[in-house]
């Protein structure tokens, strides 16, 4: 059984750090630790001793050029001070069986960087975006939503229908093209839907689907299922007093599971 060391990622922008580390802890991480990149950048820390990575919520660059745009050029070109490309430190995290999760800003990241959906095991080649909504406006409220359970995703693998809170301004996903977007269909890359509360089903109608993202996708896998990205915010989730329908009696599944899913798949290794 490992042990799961997490690390949330922060700096430049990112405003959901102590939420994400508080989840993830709640999840049942054995060790949990924030740092900036320019931690990484300096040496102070390094990605080797972790198997979950986390990228958190918020306004990376101030959504300048788009949505966590530089800060995909920074993961793919920055070094430490030593020289070593922190590239190479996320890519043997990943290859060595480690989970990476981005919520968010940190899904932006993800598929910025060609980490999401990364089709064909081609990763860190983008292959697809997220772009503004279709409102034209940053969306802030509670959705529906349902995970796909022919997905290889290790952290929605249990999960069924989920109420979580979204906020965003960019969360509608655009593939390079059609038929990329077949294949990501066909291969259950897809985790996560928005659903129309009365059917149950993904939709692409406002406002159950906050952004016009086709088919409803609110996060995507890749195809070893160890990478989830997500527009809603997991974290957010932590308390059932977090649901807007709590003192109604409302219940629903807390935003812990998506994060408790990444921590059991560690433990079973
Ligand atoms: N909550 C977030 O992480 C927001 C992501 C990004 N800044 C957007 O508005 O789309």
């Amino acid at each position: 059984m490992a042990l799961v060391k997490a690390l949330v990622i922060t700096g430049y922008g990112t405003n959901c750090e102590k939420e994400s580390a508080y989840a993830v802890r709640q999840a049942g991480a054995d060790e949990v630790n924030v740092a900036y990149f320019s931690d990484l950048v300096s040496g102070r820390i390094r990605l080797d001793p972790f198997n979950y990575l986390i990228f958190p919520g918020g306004f990376l660059d101030g959504d300048d050029l788009g949505a966590a745009q530089a800060a995909a050029l920074r993961w793919r070109y920055a070094k430490t001070s030593e020289g070593e490309p922190i590239v190479s430190q996320l890519e043997r995290l990943f290859a060595s069986g480690g989970v990476i999760l981005g919520i968010c800003n940190g899904f932006q990241l993800l598929v910025k960087l060609g980490l999401l959906p990364a089709t064909d095991g081609a990763y860190f080649e983008r292959q697809a975006s997220l772009g503004n909504n279709d409102s034209a406006r940053f969306e802030d409220r509670w959705v529906q939503l349902k995970a796909n359970p022919a997905s290889p995703c290790v952290f929605t693998k249990d999960l069924g229908v989920l109420a979580l809170p979204i906020r965003h301004g960019e969360g509608k996903m655009v593939f390079q093209d059609a038929e990329l977007m077949g294949k990501v269909v066909r291969e259950n890359l897809v985790a996560l839907q928005y659903v129309h509360p009365e059917t149950g089903e993904p939709t692409e109608e406002y406002p159950f689907n906050p952004n016009g993202s086709p088919l409803g996708i609110a996060g995507l896998t890749d195809p070893s299922g160890r990478i989830l990205g997500l527009m809603p915010h997991p974290e957010a989730f932590n308390h059932p007093t977090n649901h807007p329908g709590w003192t109604r009696g409302e219940h629903a599944e807390l935003g812990i599971s998506v994060l408790a899913g990444g921590v059991r798949y560690l433990k079973a290794q």
